[in-house]
């Protein structure tokens, strides 16, 4: 059976790869003359739900494209639940649920009748570890849209529409969930309740989320690991903790000497303060320590990105792999 047969070669390559939801070596796109991902090394570990983030045009999309075998790459290797997207046959797509950034199709369909529809592809696939599809009942319980069950899909919200588009990307049980962007035009309360629909999702039989967003206080609240692609490249990787540390850069010290407006930089704000006093006294005034958080980083990098004047990841101080 073919998925026994990917699991194995996903074996053959050794424990450690088996254990990889998604994994890209030297991932280059080029569009014509733009080269849009220049060496992108990603490992994602399986039940991980992970944040790509970076500004308008870093290639998040064109990203996820290559993942789900939507898009042929330019160069390098990728693996996605242990086969090549360019190979993926219908047993591998039916592991991989996908969550477009705009999806309005099938206007006309009552929201239960769609979901037991669309769910019916799946039954083959079922596994012995995991039955496939979801029932609609239970699936619109997951989703929240039991009391929509019987209206058609082309009255809801536009915060429901987005929890029966999570509905249909997950219907088929996926190992692996890639979500572009999906909480674009959400009133806060509707971006509330996707974001305990996403834990919920994180929860279920070890599912693995790839998500794209702009927002980095969105990426802290539902990932485990955020990745920030900016020029090409991957240019900070981690927990939302860890990027803090690795970006917590110089603290900014501003303070006044006899009226005199003064601005310093020192890595360690504490000890440059206590020699200020020493050197200063009653004299010094005004005080103010602001250490930069990921989000000015972050921000930073968004401007410089977009303005063009900045490429290059290895040109942004305080930020690292
Ligand atoms: N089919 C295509 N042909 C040519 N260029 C493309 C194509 N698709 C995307 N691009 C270009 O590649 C770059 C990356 O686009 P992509 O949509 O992957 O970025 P993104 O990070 O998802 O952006 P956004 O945050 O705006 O959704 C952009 O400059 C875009 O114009």
């Amino acid at each position: 059976m073919a998925v026994a047969a990917s699991r194995t070669a996903t074996g053959n390559e050794g424990a450690a790869a088996a254990e990889l939801a998604i994994e890209t070596v030297g991932l280059r796109m080029r569009y014509g003359a733009k080269d849009v991902l220049r060496g992108v090394d990603l490992q994602v570990p399986r039940g991980q739900v992970i944040a790509l983030l970076g500004p308008n045009g870093a290639g998040k999309t064109t990203t996820i494209e290559i993942l789900e075998g939507f898009r042929g790459r330019s160069a390098g290797e990728v693996r996605v639940l242990g086969v090549d997207p360019a190979d993926g046959d219908e047993y591998w797509r039916a592991r991989v649920g996908i969550v477009l950034q705009s999806w309005r199709d099938h206007g006309t369909w009552r929201v239960r009748d769609l979901l037991h529809q669309l769910g019916r592809y799946y039954t083959p696939f079922s596994t012995p570890e995991r039955s496939k599809p979801y029932g609609a009942d239970e699936l619109m319980e997951l989703v929240g849209l039991t009391a929509q069950a019987t209206a058609r899909a082309g009255s809801l919200s536009g915060g429901q529409r987005r929890r029966l588009d999570v509905a249909i990307g997950i219907v088929g049980k996926p190992d692996l969930l890639f979500l572009d962007e999906p909480t674009v035009g959400f009133d806060p309360q509707a971006r509330q309740e996707f974001h305990e629909l996403v834990h919920r999702l994180a929860n279920l039989e070890e599912t693995t989320i790839l998500l794209t967003t702009h927002d980095l206080e969105e990426a802290e609240k539902l990932s485990d690991r955020i990745v920030i692609l900016a020029g090409g490249k991957i240019m900070a990787d981690g927990t939302a903790a860890e990027l803090g540390r690795q970006v917590a850069g110089q603290a900014e010290i501003k303070y006044s000497v006899a009226g005199q407006a003064q601005v310093d930089h020192a890595d360690d704000a504490t000890a440059h303060v206590r020699e200020l006093f020493a050197r200063h006294g009653d004299a010094l005034g005004d005080l103010e320590v602001h250490k930069p958080t990921l989000e000015d980083i972050y921000m930073t990098l968004v401007r410089e990105f977009e303005a063009g004047r900045w490429t290059d990841a290895s040109t942004l101080p305080g930020v690292t792999r």
